[in-house]
């Protein structure tokens, strides 16, 4: 679908969106463009340019935050998941934690959704829980729920796993977490580019994403939070911008969203990143969503018939990656013979060593899907395969 508008495409297979999505010319030039014409700083400039820099960056979040059905002070720009992830732990979690709290995640986290909480248990001493999983890569749900205690002060949850492709059932997730008083955060890097995210319906604490996931530009990334948390919510950074008034005595913040954006933000990106989701509104989220399935279940009966390869669990319901082990083969060798193909695919980890380990398996190769892959792609990749397996043949 559109693969015109993606200059980088048209050389070649891109089989990594799971890592980085693409950009369509309509952001290029966006960013182009402002850069050309309209930068300035934000928010006190008082000139024409700044006044404009300023109402296209607050347009950017208010466009945002309608895409997945928020309110602009509900938005707040980071640099992507990782850091969203961090200012919760930091802003909310932290301050409530008392020593034997509980912090609940799951056993197919990438890591920005593991390694903050682990330092916030340090720093609290808190306890990590985890919930297992089985061998197809679906959360155990009775293990969930008897996890979900009096102790617990917050359930931290991928929407969508960056290796296994399974898709969690969030909503449901988050009913039950809240019938115990329980707040959510959703790791929803892997799933606002591909499936219409509405965080009102999800009814979601706090949910955290990249713009680079998602067609936008690097270094932009969002945290949505619920009003009444973001509020009561310390800063979590400091300087410009996210005061009102400083004395060397006190310093009072300013409102939501500001008071969570120090400094100078990523004007650019922003802009880039509204521009992504603007692209991604014309061509309608079930749509980008119907066609990526369509990929998707031809990816996995062609790879499933090629021997030797062994895809990496079976959730109830995948979306984006495929995860694979090919023979004897190592994944960095297959991902370096692809590449001579021109055919880009991830091996490694995948920032996922608990799960990998589950698996054990220390590493795999991934293929993830964006909106411009087709059968075709699939085709190259699972004609490629077969001569590595013999290659690497011991
Ligand atoms: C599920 C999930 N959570 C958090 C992150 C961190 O996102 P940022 O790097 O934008 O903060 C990633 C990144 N995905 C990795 C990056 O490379 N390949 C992947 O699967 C991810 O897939």
């Amino acid at each position: 679908m559109n693969r015109e508008d993606f200059p980088l495409l048209w050389e070649g297979v891109y089989l990594d969106s799971g890592a980085t999505s693409q950009k369509p010319l309509q952001v290029i030039e966006r960013i182009d463009r402002y850069y050309r014409n309209e930068n300035a700083n934000v928010h006190r400039g008082v000139y024409e340019l700044s006044a404009k820099a300023t109402v296209l960056y607050e347009e950017a979040r208010e466009r945002v935050a309608r895409f997945i059905g928020a309110v602009r002070d509900e938005i707040i720009f980071t640099r992507g998941t990782t850091e969203s992830i961090n200012m919760t732990a930091f802003s909310f979690a932290e301050p409530l934690m008392q020593p034997g709290d509980e912090i609940l995640i799951s056993h197919m986290e990438h890591h920005a959704n593991i390694v903050p909480w682990q330092l916030l248990c340090e720093r609290t001493g808190a306890v990590l829980k985890v919930i297992p999983i089985d061998r197809n890569g679906n959360l155990d749900r009775p293990a969930l729920s008897a996890l979900l205690t009096g102790r617990t002060r917050l359930l931290a949850l991928t929407h969508i796993s960056n290796v296994l492709g399974t898709v969690n059932p969030v909503k449901e997730i988050i009913a039950e977490a809240h019938e115990k008083g329980i707040p959510v955060l959703i790791d929803g890097a892997q799933a606002v580019g591909r499936t219409k995210v509405d965080v009102n319906d999800l009814d979601a604490d706090f949910y955290a994403f990249s713009g680079h996931k998602m067609y936008g530009p690097t270094g932009i990334g969002i945290l949505y939070g619920k009003k009444k948390h973001l509020e009561k919510m310390r800063p979590y950074q400091s300087g410009g911008d996210m005061i009102l008034r400083v004395t060397f005595e006190k310093t009072t913040w300013n409102e939501i969203p500001h008071k969570f954006e120090a400094g100078t933000p990523n004007i650019a990106g922003t802009i880039g990143l509204a521009e992504a989701v603007r692209y991604l509104e014309r061509i309608g989220m079930d749509e980008v969503e119907a066609a990526e399935d369509e990929v998707m279940s031809y990816a996995l009966e062609k790879l499933g018939r090629i021997e030797g390869l062994e895809i990496i669990g079976s959730p109830d319901r995948r979306s984006g990656a495929i995860t694979f082990t090919l023979g004897d083969a190592h994944p960095h060798d297959i991902a370096h013979e692809l590449a001579r193909k021109n055919i880009a695919v991830r091996a490694g980890h995948h920032c996922a060593q608990p799960l990998m380990n589950f698996y054990k398996v220390p590493a795999a190769t991934r293929m993830s899907l964006g909106l411009y892959n087709g059968k075709e792609d699939i085709d190259k990749l699972a004609d490629a395969l077969p001569e590595i397996r013999e290659k690497f043949k011991l």
